[in-house]
């Protein structure tokens, strides 16, 4: 048999050795072996073309296109996609469907029954006022028409719950183009108001998104200047659907002067809507209303404000049935934003709401996901907290 040293004595050998050192090599890098530094590797070795790999290769071609292209934004989620979702999160927290459902799948009611039922009633939120009013309906019809069975009384407080949501009312909201001082077309204007902490940036954010669905031109002015990091905030909603902000680098620089430059901003740029955010953080009822007056007089300097949306979280219950009367004492409030609908066992908030201020609930907040909006549906929200 060959030798090792026989072997190396043959000039072939010195290709075969050749040939086995290049293909360790490339099997471990010359990295493994090397004994540079890395920013001396950095430097001389960078990874030629051919090892990259087909990934690679797609994910930088990528990235070139992106930047060739421009900026690429979020698409926001379709409306009926948003809405069966929704939908199907405010059934699953099942408000008031299971608690009655076991009261109602007793037939005969007893007096402990119905007073089981009005305490759920009242537990949901729903308001002394409209609870009594359902609770006298509710007994006359089943007595009248002598009814005991479970899912004709569940039809019966389907119709009951129905009426006090009123769902006749116009939840739409008023964007119709303006005229401006000079009659050129100007922007609708929505002022967003509420105490802090109940979700007024994250609405705008949302909403900005639900406009720039529907094709909508969009501004937002970020007029809570309290907070550096709420016109951050804000900023962040905007950049993410591609939707201008402007705001103010001071921290407490005056709001009305952030919502007038949004006004003229939105104005030059023939936007269709610019969206005002405002600060929740004041001390007292005419603080609130001097500054929420002065806001509104500058943006009408330029153009009208269609809807003032009071945004409530409705998870605080009475103490936010407090709030709203305030709001609406100070401002012209024309639709309610009812948020964090997704942690509350108490969906009947919409009920007392609309009472106590005479205007409807037009958005519903359902969740911190960005298309966690929708707006509100009268038959569709009934339908699921009654499961
Ligand atoms: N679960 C849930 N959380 C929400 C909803 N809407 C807002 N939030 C959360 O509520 C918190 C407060 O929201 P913001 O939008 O900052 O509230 P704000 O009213 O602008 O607060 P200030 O800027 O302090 O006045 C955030 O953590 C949001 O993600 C909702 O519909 N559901």
């Amino acid at each position: 048999m060959q030798s090792f040293y026989d072997f190396l004595s043959q000039p072939e050998a010195y290709g075969t050795i050749g040939a086995l050192l290049a293909a360790v090599l490339a099997y471990f890098g010359w990295d493994h072996f090397s004994k540079k530094d890395q920013t001396e590797t950095d430097e001389t070795t960078i990874a030629p073309a051919e090892l990259e790999t087909d990934q690679e290769r797609d994910l930088e071609a990528g990235e070139e296109a992106a930047e060739a292209e421009g900026p690429r934004f979020e698409t926001p989620e379709s409306l009926p996609s948003r809405m069966t979702r929704l939908r199907a999160r405010l059934a699953k927290s099942g408000v008031l469907g299971k608690a009655l459902l076991s009261v109602l799948s007793r037939g005969d009611l007893s007096e402990s029954d119905w007073e089981e039922l009005e305490e759920t009633l009242l537990a949901a939120d729903l308001g002394l006022e409209a609870t009594d009013q359902i609770m006298e309906k509710l007994r006359t019809e089943v007595k009248v028409r002598s009814l005991d069975d479970a899912d004709q009384i569940k039809a019966l407080l389907r119709e009951l719950l129905l009426e006090q949501v009123n769902p006749q009312w116009d939840r739409q909201l008023n964007l119709s183009p303006q005229t401006g001082p000079d009659g050129q077309t100007a922007p609708a204007a929505v002022l967003v108001v509420g105490v802090n902490g109940v979700g007024k940036t994250t609405t705008v954010g949302k909403l900005a998104r639900i406009l720039v669905a529907e094709g909508k031109n969009v501004v937002l002015g970020a007029a809570d200047t309290f907070r550096a990091a709420a016109a951050d905030q804000l900023q962040t909603w905007g950049e993410r659907v591609g939707v201008e902000v402007v705001r103010s680098d001071r921290e407490g620089a005056d709001p009305a002067s952030v919502a007038f430059e949004a006004v003229q901003h939105a104005t030059n740029a023939t936007a269709d809507v610019v969206m005002i955010d405002t600060a929740g953080r004041l001390h007292n009822k005419s603080s609130l209303m001097d500054q929420l007056g002065k806001i509104r007089r500058v943006i009408e300097k330029g153009t009208q404000v269609t809807e003032t949306l009071l945004v409530l979280d409705a998870t605080t219950g009475q103490n936010g049935l407090i709030q709203a009367r305030v709001f609406a004492e100070v401002a012209k409030v024309t639709g309610i934003v009812l948020t964090k609908l997704d942690g509350s066992a108490k969906g009947g908030i919409v009920v007392s709401v609309q009472k106590e201020l005479g205007v409807p609930v037009k958005l519903v907040g359902l969740g911190e996901g960005a298309d966690d909006m929708a707006p509100f549906d009268a038959e569709a929200f009934v339908d699921s907290i009654l499961g």
